[in-house]
């Protein structure tokens, strides 16, 4: 369902980019993005392929750290915090900036495991006890627990693709994060799965701040109240989702948005 305008006015930013380039070598990918991501909010990035969305994503949780050629410029902060400073650890700003990619990659484990795997390495739980209920918090968190709750100790990877992807959801919410970045998450689900993520999507941005980059200008308007419309690595337009799509301001959204590009 589409939130009202004035509900999403008197959020706040939970991360704020500005100016950020990315070079991939001598290849500029991004240039000067800035942006502020609210909080309780699902942002949509969208645009034609290449244009820069999944890159802009990768800067937010310091995935570009892994690639090497991939040079980053300007500030990002995470509630007012520079994420680039030396002392932050790419690990746990990853706990605090969780990331759903395209093909759903549970770890060869257990559903459990899966789940328990962030909590474990940063120490959330102090007992089994307590790493049992943050286990089944986040699969009902995921909407997967009615479906598991009897196969814990399975392999995650026997789940169905829709399943998969919504126990990498459960694994990435386990850790207690305040933003969720999604990799065009239902590109490799069905129909059916694909409703249910993004059913999950509307319930998770309660909580928390979601990203999501999408090819599909429909998913954008289903799920998202903000959108971000890339093009040739630069931010053209970002807004209220209902208006990018029925009253862009300029031009090149438009013709992204009735198909002239893309
Ligand atoms: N790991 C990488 N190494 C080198 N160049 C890259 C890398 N990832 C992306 N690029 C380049 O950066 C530019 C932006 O790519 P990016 O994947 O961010 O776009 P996108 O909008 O997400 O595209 P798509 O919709 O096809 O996924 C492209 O020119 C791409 O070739």
């Amino acid at each position: 369902m589409q939130t009202p305008v004035s509900d999403t006015t008197a959020l706040k930013p939970r991360i704020t980019a500005s100016g950020v380039q990315v070079y991939y070598d001598t290849n500029h990918a991004l240039k000067d993005v800035s942006v502020n991501i609210l909080d309780r909010t699902t942002t949509a990035f969208i645009g034609p392929s290449g244009c820069g969305k999944s890159t802009f994503l990768r800067c937010l949780n310091r995935m570009n750290d892994t690639v090497a050629s991939a040079r980053v410029e300007g500030k990002i902060l995470l509630d007012g915090q520079d994420i680039y400073d030396k002392r932050v650890d790419p690990v746990q700003l990853r706990a605090r900036i969780g990331m759903v990619f395209q093909k759903p990659n549970p770890f060869p484990k257990s559903i459990y495991d899966n789940v328990a795997y962030g909590p474990r390495i940063h120490g959330l739980a102090r007992n089994k006890a307590e790493l049992d209920e943050i286990v089944e918090t986040s699969l009902r968190r995921a909407a997967l627990w009615n479906e598991v709750k009897d196969r814990l100790s399975a392999p995650g990877t026997g789940l169905s693709g829709g399943q998969q992807q919504r126990l990498c959801i459960a694994r990435a919410v386990a850790t207690g994060p305040e933003v969720l970045l999604m990799d065009e998450p239902c590109s490799a689900l069905d129909p059916i799965a694909t409703a249910q993520v993004e059913a999950l999507i509307d319930e998770l941005r309660e909580q928390y701040s979601v990203v999501i980059v999408t090819h599909s200008m429909q998913q954008a308007a289903r799920v998202s109240q903000k959108t971000a419309f890339f093009h040739l690595g630069n931010l053209v337009e970002y807004g209220d989702t209902q208006q990018i799509f029925t009253n862009p301001q300029d031009p090149r959204t438009e013709s992204y948005i009735t198909g002239r590009i893309g």
